[in-house]
């Protein structure tokens, strides 16, 4: 079986952590990172507020991203090794019932609706404003956030984007950032234990 597994949500809402984590605890799992589709720094457009937009669709080459998960679905195997993931088979035989996991991570996932109905599951991960900004402002990204980029663009775009998807009617998972690294992992491990890997 096939899972695909969004975690999505607000930047610094600790996605990357916890994906990390999972990974290294879900059979035969590969993970998408959406960071790594950002165009390049001279092709994001400059608002009228100023600002490199960042933080939308058009800033991200999502016709690669979903690309990349397409070739997963269509051989996880191939993915997996041409990745460096070491692929293992499940205790049920025959091999077309190996469990294989595809973990795909960032702040705009659920806008996009060619990358929205490829997910079995799909979590999104929220912190309030004051500990996204706290957080954010020890961040150091390649391309630095210059003075007055979270509140004049990365926070009304997360909640732009956030109402977009609730008012599409996108089915999440929502889980509180400000729970720990450990508790934020045990329960969305478990839950996905329940969810899926049980049932296969
Ligand atoms: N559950 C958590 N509690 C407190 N801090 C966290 C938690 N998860 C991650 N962090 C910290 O928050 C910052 C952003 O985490 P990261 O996983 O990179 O978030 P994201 O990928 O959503 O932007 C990092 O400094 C990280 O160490
Ligand atoms: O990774 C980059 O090249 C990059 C360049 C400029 C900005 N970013 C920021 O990366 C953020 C998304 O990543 P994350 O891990 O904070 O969810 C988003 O809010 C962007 O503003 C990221
Ligand atoms: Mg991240």
């Amino acid at each position: 079986m096939k899972y695909i597994i969004g975690i999505g949500g607000v930047t610094n809402g600790g996605k990357t952590t916890l994906t990390n984590r999972l990974v290294k605890a879900l059979p035969n799992c590969c993970v998408v990172h959406q960071d790594d589709f950002f165009k390049p720094q001279d092709q994001i457009e400059v608002g009228e507020d100023g600002f490199k937009q960042w933080d939308v669709l058009d800033s991200l080459d999502m016709e690669a991203m979903v690309s990349t998960v397409r070739a997963w679905i269509e051989n996880p195997v191939k993915f997996a090794r041409s990745h460096g993931v070491t692929v293992t088979p499940g205790s049920k035989e025959p091999t077309s019932q190996d469990t294989h996991v595809l973990l795909i991570e960032g702040f705009l996932l659920y806008n996009y609706k060619p990358l929205i109905e490829l997910f079995d599951l799909r979590y999104y991960l929220a912190v309030p404003y004051d500990e996204c900004k706290r957080r954010r402002s020890t961040r150091n990204y390649t391309i630095p956030d210059p003075p007055g980029l979270f509140d004049g663009h990365v926070w009304p775009m997360y909640l732009k984007h956030r109402k977009e998807m609730e008012d599409c009617g996108v089915d999440v998972v929502y889980l509180d950032g400000l729970k720990s690294r450990d508790e934020l992992y045990n329960e969305v491990f478990e839950d996905i234990h329940n969810k899926l890997l049980n049932c296969s």
